[in-house]
């Protein structure tokens, strides 16, 4: 079940991002034991987490908890603060060795001594199920389909595809253009022939384009920054923010739209939580079924 009627707005329907981030993760675990049945291959991802960020700890515990109720192997790697760059490579060099690792995964943001870019890049392209190798990047900057794709644009394109079908021909603005979310997410909608606008910090009217739009995704970080009038009646907002704020109720996680009035004017709109953030771990699991997958053909006949 995708939509739902929600009771709040009287216009907006809710995309329920967890129910089809469910309805994804139990197709995978079907690949998953079909695979071992088939090759006897359990797919396997590697975490990495450097430092004691709290956020990322929760995030974390919940991939290798969903890998495992998938029925896949997990492999967890945890450093101090205080690693060096040396370190971070040196684990990452020996699971771009192991066949047991298909996938492997560096939660970010790294502690400030070590450049994410170089520890990024040292991941076998082939393992990196989060997308972010200059390789994988560079595929999907030139519309090839053939590399791994960044988990949380995957998953609001697939919302987008299952919620509007098609997506040719529409006009999408994205709000934010980090690497990790807004600019492979330019990429995936102009694959799909959307025309697209990737706003940014020095863009001079974000609302003005904002409002052209018929989809809307927003990755800003800045909680309630997209207000009602900021949106076209009908159009579809895809909320990628993750933010804990402080209310008179107490600590709570908001994303970047201002939901409750922008649900009276949006077509559409995905809640935080229960969105897009659910989706990111699904289509991690997805993409490392997905490197498994390629392994498998890599391997001789007589093994495979
Ligand atoms: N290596 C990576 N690091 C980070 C990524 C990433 O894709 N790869 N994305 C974010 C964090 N993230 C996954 O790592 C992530 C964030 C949020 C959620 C999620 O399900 N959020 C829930 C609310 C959770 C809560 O209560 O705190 C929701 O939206 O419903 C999943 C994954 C940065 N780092």
């Amino acid at each position: 079940m995708l939509l739902t009627n929600h009771a709040p707005s009287p216009t907006a329907q809710l995309i329920d991002g967890k129910a089809f981030a469910a309805g994804l993760v139990a197709e995978i675990a079907v690949d998953v034991a079909a695979m071992v049945a088939a090759h006897g291959i359990r797919p396997g991802l590697a975490v990495v987490l450097v430092g004691d960020d709290p956020a990322s700890a929760i995030y974390v515990r919940s991939k290798i908890r969903k890998t495992e109720a998938a029925g896949m192997a997990s492999f967890a790697h945890r450093l101090p603060a205080s690693a060096s760059r040396q370190d971070v490579l040196a684990v990452i060099d020996a699971l771009n060795r192991d066949p047991a690792v298909h996938g492997i995964l560096v939660q970010l943001p790294l502690p400030p001594q070590i450049d994410a870019t170089t520890v990024l890049d040292a991941i076998d392209p082939s393992k990196d199920v989060d997308g972010f190798h200059i390789v994988n990047a560079g595929k999907l900057a030139n519309g090839r389909t053939d590399g791994m794709v960044p988990c949380t644009p995957l998953g609001c394109l697939m919302l987008l595809k299952a919620e509007l079908g098609s997506l040719a021909g529409l006009h999408a603005v994205i709000i934010g253009c980090s690497n990790i979310v807004g600019k492979p997410m330019a990429r995936l909608l102009l694959r799909e022939k959307c025309t697209v606008v990737l706003t940014h910090q020095k863009t001079q009217d974000v609302a003005a384009e904002a409002r052209r739009a018929d989809i809307v995704v927003v990755a800003a970080g800045r909680p309630g920054l997209v207000r009602r009038d900021w949106i076209k009646p009908g159009a579809t907002v895809i909320d990628v923010g993750i933010n804990r704020i402080q209310t008179a109720d107490g600590p709570k996680i908001v994303g970047d739209v201002a939901f409750d009035e922008v649900s009276a004017v949006a077509g559409r709109i995905t809640p935080v939580p229960g969105g897009i953030g659910p989706m990111t771990i699904a289509c991690l699991l997805r993409n490392t079924v997905e490197a498994a997958r390629e392994h498998i053909g890599r391997m001789p006949r007589s093994a495979a």
